[in-house]
């Protein structure tokens, strides 16, 4: 692999149920992960295994028990928040529901341009125009700025997702379970957005999914979790032909288990594409 640019190392996460006198529990347990240049690192694992909150680690939206996050090189673990400044430049997470994470009220332009303002890397009168060309990039009308969340289908509420991620040209995006929702057809087109954003861009992935058909099409690397444990780790290649580790031989022989509520929000979804 290239030089790492986002890398966590010997990640621990306790949680604690029933409060401080309860035994804690291991979410993630030393997970040791990096992701390099242009790069896309799958995680996957079954349900519970622990992917999200590694996501949440790597994306110092939360912070580890133990273990150290680096951003190209440099301790950011315990970063004050200048430097988270310019850590939430470089690394943007894009989320498994768009609804839940657009804000309502807000428009597209409003949406997809806060980031922008908040880093102080544009200015309001350019903000029109900016968002209609991240509008174009990730393939939705630029036309469109001023329409609010409800008025887009799933897939198109995603794109407006990866366009606010895009806003502070970051070097990594973190994507939790981020087409998992998505009707297999818009999922693919969503996929082939990312693609061609990171041939363009350079990005770099941290992909968290569970549905290994997807990895298989984006991953250059992949980490395979189990009981907060990387049990895994290898390319792409490695991974699906020869894995080692029974789980991992596992995990690619069992049909992937539904999960009704991501089901429900596919129905929902799917019935809303093919809205403009
Ligand atoms: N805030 C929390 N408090 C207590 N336990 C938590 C918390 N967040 C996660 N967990 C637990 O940690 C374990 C790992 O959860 P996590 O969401 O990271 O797994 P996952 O692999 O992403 O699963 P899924 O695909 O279902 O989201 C689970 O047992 C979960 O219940």
């Amino acid at each position: 692999m290239n030089v790492p640019i986002l890398s966590g190392r010997q990640l621990v996460r306790e949680f604690t149920p029933g409060g401080r006198r309860g035994t804690p529990f291991r979410a993630v347990d030393e997970v040791s992960l990096e992701v390099g240049e242009s790069e896309t690192l799958a995680v996957v694992g079954e349900s519970g295994s622990g992917k999200s909150t590694t996501a949440r680690l790597l994306a110092r939206l939360d912070d580890p028990t133990s273990g150290t996050i680096e951003l190209e090189g440099e301790d950011v673990t315990t970063a004050p928040p200048a430097r988270l400044r310019n850590f939430r430049r470089t690394v943007q997470v894009v989320f498994q529901d768009p609804f839940s994470s657009l804000n309502p009220r807000h428009n597209v332009e409003r949406i997809i341009t806060a980031p922008l303002l908040y880093q102080r890397l544009g200015q309001r009168k350019d903000t029109a125009r900016i968002c209609k060309e991240l509008l174009e990039r990730v393939g939705l009308n630029p036309d469109h700025s001023t329409r609010y969340p409800h008025q887009f289908s799933g897939g198109q509420a995603q794109r407006i997702g990866i366009a606010r991620a895009l806003a502070v040209n970051p070097k990594v995006v973190i994507c939790d379970e981020a087409v998992s929702a998505l009707d297999v057809s818009v999922q693919a087109q969503v996929i082939d957005l990312l693609r061609d954003l990171q041939r363009d861009l350079g990005l770099s992935y941290v992909f968290i999914a569970h549905d290994l058909a997807v990895v298989r099409r984006l991953a250059d690397r992949v980490a395979v979790m189990s009981g907060g444990r990387v049990v895994e780790q290898g390319t792409r290649d490695q991974i699906f032909d020869t894995p080692k580790e029974e789980y991992t031989r596992a995990l690619l022989a069992a049909v992937p288990r539904i999960n009704p509520e991501w089901e429900r929000r596919r129905r929902e979804w799917t019935a809303r594409d093919g809205q403009d």
